[in-house]
């Protein structure tokens, strides 16, 4: 073989390594959904994010703003990037990536601030109490390889050779403490679970629900010639899985038909009529988008997002709020939390906790205070610091109280009078199946619900409430809860909702 020969040959290897190596690249990147504003408007122009089966939690600006898409964040290029793991993997962000600091807090200097009627609570650091301060903002620790730097057993490498820690350089402002606390740094590098791929990766959490409908409806179907008592097993099974009876029937009389009229014989074919159709009952082409991303840049004039979280008692709110946060944050945004529960003083404490968890500030009153005024006072706070996002936690109230549900009524429209409410997202438990319709009947003719979240579905064989919410409400369930956990949060996805389960 010629010296040409050889060298032909090596070349067209090179080219066909490099080819492979970019198709790999781009679809890896594939694999991956990002929840960046600048995806939504390119592939979904207007207003009003892409939602798409498969995606991560899609985040959108709200309606009245509409065209300004928020600038890119830093964050973006931190994170999910090459190299990370895709949809289903157990991934996390790796620690040690660059995020955004705490917002911009005013520190309380003596008794904490609970007494005023409407005060600003500053997340404070882990337990310790009495040091707000620097904890907080790993900034904090100057460059200079100065006194933090000595008594920092916990994270800072002891070791003189500081230059090389002191990652963010920010304003030294206060050189008072004498030493950083210690899990503060730790806690706000917490890892938020990647939002792409979420409803995959919490499929097993549906598996009550697999079992009964999927499988039930799955045995039934497969088990041949189909007489009318299987007919009525088949509603049965979709009855007891709360999908209410007019779904039931148009699934019902769908399957009848095109099983008769495919003439489908394999249980794969089977599998896939039976997939199509509940995925069409589910809606797919609703707008799922959490509309939680500002209008304009909030530093630049523009206005936070105003989400504002109702139900029932216990329905899941406060941690729905607080995984929302951790989403949002993933996301690169900044957030303010209103803790608007004035009855419940541990709720308040428990939004306090997850707003620690991800360095957002919190907005609280007294117990007992107007729940309007403090969620107004979190909107203005909000405008003022210019965070991306403002959730306000609302407290649990029945629907059946008339004068609670005016008071909700009040809260919203006391909030619009500073901003534009852009999402109001109603909690429902899944496992308190037909009484949730009721709940969501009354929240949505009194607060306009643009979106629900399903909660507890991890609980509960009656994962079918979410086709009977959707089709009885017209508003799209956009979020489902899988767990107690603080990323067990996901994205509403027929598709994906459905192969969980049919398994
Ligand atoms: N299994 C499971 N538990 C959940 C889920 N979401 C919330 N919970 C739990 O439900 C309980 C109530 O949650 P909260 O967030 O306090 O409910 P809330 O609606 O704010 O309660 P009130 O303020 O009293 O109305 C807590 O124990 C949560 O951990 C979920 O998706 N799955």
């Amino acid at each position: 073989m010629s010296t040409s020969n050889v060298i032909l040959i090596v070349v067209a290897v090179l080219v066909v390594l490099a080819i492979a190596v970019v198709a790999g690249v781009v679809l890896s990147r594939r694999r991956r959904i990002s929840l960046s504003q600048k995806e939504e408007a390119a592939e979904a122009p207007a207003k009003g994010g892409g939602y798409r089966t498969g995606s991560g939690i899609s985040l959108s600006s709200g309606g009245g703003g509409g065209t300004a898409a928020p600038p890119a964040h830093p964050v973006e290029e931190r994170t999910e990037v090459e190299g990370q793991p895709g949809v289903g993997d157990d991934a996390a962000v790796p620690r040690d990536t660059e995020r955004r600091g705490i917002v911009d807090v005013p520190l309380p200097d003596g008794p904490p601030a609970a007494d005023s009627s409407t005060a600003v609570e500053v997340p404070e650091q882990g337990t310790a109490p009495a040091e707000p301060v620097a904890p907080a903002e790993p900034p904090a620790a100057p460059p200079e390889p100065a006194e933090p730097a000595e008594r920092a057993e916990p994270s800072a490498p002891a070791e003189p050779a500081a230059p090389a820690e002191p990652a963010e350089p920010v304003a030294p402002a206060e050189p008072v403490v004498p030493k950083p606390a210690e899990p503060t740094a730790e806690e706000l590098a917490e890892e938020i679970e990647p939002t792409s791929g979420r409803l995959e990766r919490l499929r097993g959490r549906l598996s009550r629900s697999r079992s009964t409908l999927g499988q039930g409806l799955l045995g039934l179907l497969g088990a041949g010639d189909l007489d009318e008592e299987s007919w009525e097993e088949i509603e049965d099974t979709l009855l007891m899985a709360d999908l209410g009876a007019a779904t039931t029937t148009e699934i019902t009389d769908r399957l009848r038909s095109e099983l008769a009229s495919r003439g489908l014989r394999t249980s794969e074919q089977v599998r896939a009529l039976l997939r199509e159709v509940l995925v069409d009952a589910l809606g797919p082409d609703m707008q799922r988008s959490v509309q939680a991303l500002p209008h304009g840049d909030p530093a630049d004039g523009g206005k936070p997002a105003v989400v504002l979280v109702v139900g029932v008692n216990g329905t899941g709110k406060t941690t729905t709020t607080g995984k929302l946060a951790r989403v949002l944050v993933a996301d690169g945004r900044t957030v303010l939390l209103g803790a608007a529960d004035t009855f419940r003083a541990a709720a308040v404490e428990q939004l306090a906790t997850w707003g620690e968890r991800v360095g957002a500030e919190v907005v609280r009153g007294n117990e007992g205070a107007d729940p309007a005024s403090v969620a107004f006072e979190a909107v203005s706070r909000g405008s003022d610091t210019a965070v991306d996002t403002v959730l306000i936690d609302t407290a649990g109230r029945l629907h059946t109280k008339t004068g609670l549900m005016d008071e909700l009524g009040k809260v919203k429209r006391v909030v619009e009078k500073r901003a534009q409410v852009d999402e109001v997202l109603l909690v429902l438990d899944a496992t308190t199946g037909q009484n949730g319709l009721t709940q969501a009947r009354v929240f949505s003719d009194v607060v306009d619900v643009t979106g629900i979240v399903l909660t507890k579905l991890d609980g509960t064989a009656k994962g079918g409430i979410v086709f009977q919410v959707q089709r009885e409400l017209g508003v799209p369930v956009k979020l489902v809860g899988l767990g107690e956990g603080p990323d067990d949060l996901a994205p509403f996805e027929p598709g994906a909702f459905v192969d969980a389960l049919l398994g």
